[in-house]
């Protein structure tokens, strides 16, 4: 499959202090990606490494196999930044038939309406005098100017409302459909759970984790059984028992009492359903689960604290 990004041991310091971090991926085409992080990660500079906007301290940064200056490689990128800037005083339509006008092959300005769900009375309002959604709006018609075979969207959805975020993420699916490739960061985990085919989690300025949303998952998280049992019917236990028994089945981390349920969590939930059932064990309401993508973030998080307890 074709690479759009090659970036290869690529560091970043500002004034001695490591932002980025010998980070090196590949980006394939027609993928998309969330870029994914706490805060101070490395997320942005990496990003603005990619855009052209920085320079790395080491390492390289292609793409389209070229530098990510190239003129001809920025023709074919669309970024969604954070704050869109527009010129004082210009209406909407002037202000995205003048973003056309820069591009060889630009996209219909009827076509940029559309992608923005621009009313007429939208178009000729004064850009600066938009609210916050209308804002996003213009600036994801923006980013699609140049009908660009590679979109940056940074946080595309923060201060959109839950029907807007989802028009934001259905039109982000048809532009995958259409082989564009997206790489998007946000802080709303579920929206990359739900859109992403891969996450890169970043970390300290490295990369903490990179595979689908549900490897993710499964790595960072453990599944567990959970499940109400009656543990004075024809099978007496005691609840040491019944800890002793679960925790001595290979794969089992964990066996405790919460709020009326017994919560078994382990590597494979198939070898503790086993359990319940060669022991005997009258058990009801028996539920499998697994974490979710904020679960793993959190635990990332702590790991990271416990760290430094440990050292200090
Ligand atoms: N221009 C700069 N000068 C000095 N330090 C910087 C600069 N830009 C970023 N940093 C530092 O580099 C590190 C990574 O910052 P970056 O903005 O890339 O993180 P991020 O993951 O995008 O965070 P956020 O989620 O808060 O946007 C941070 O420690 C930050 O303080």
């Amino acid at each position: 499959m074709e690479n759009i990004a090659e970036l290869q041991h690529v560091s970043k310091l500002f004034g001695g202090k490591t932002a980025v971090d010998d980070v090196s991926f590949v980006i394939p085409k027609g993928s998309v990606t969330a870029v994914l992080g706490p805060n101070g990660a490395g997320k942005t500079t990496v990003l603005s490494m990619m855009l052209g906007l920085r320079e790395p301290s080491s390492g390289s940064v292609r793409i389209f196999g070229q530098s990510p200056k190239h003129v001809q490689v920025k023709r074919r990128i669309g970024a969604m930044l954070q704050e869109v800037s527009v010129i004082d005083g210009l209406k909407v339509h002037e202000v995205m038939s003048l973003i056309r006008s820069y591009y060889p092959s630009p996209l219909k300005l009827s076509e940029m309406v559309h992608l923005a769900g621009f009313t007429p009375e939208e178009l000729n309002k004064r850009a600066d005098k938009l609210s916050g959604g209308q804002k996003r709006r213009l600036g994801f018609a923006l980013a699609l100017a140049g009908d660009p075979d590679l979109l940056f969207f940074d946080e595309p959805t923060v201060g959109l409302d839950a029907p807007a975020r989802r028009a934001f993420w259905q039109q982000a699916d048809e532009l995958a459909d259409q082989g564009k490739t997206i790489l998007f960061s946000t802080h709303y985990l579920q929206e990359a759970e739900d859109t992403a085919h891969r996450i890169l989690l970043f970390n300290k300025g490295k990369i903490a984790a990179d595979g689908t949303p549900d490897e993710i998952v499964s790595r960072l998280t453990s599944k567990s059984v959970s499940f109400m049992a009656d543990l004075n019917g024809d099978e007496a236990y005691t609840a040491a028992e019944m800890v002793h028994r679960m925790r001595s089945i290979p794969g089992v981390s964990d066996c405790k009492e919460q709020e009326g349920r017994w919560v078994v969590t382990a590597d494979n939930t198939d070898t503790v359903l086993a359990a319940i059932f060669r022991y005997n064990i009258l058990a009801r309401d028996i539920r499998t689960g697994q974490g979710r993508l904020d679960d793993a973030f959190e635990l990332m998080l702590t790991h990271d604290d416990h760290e430094k307890e440990a050292v200090s």
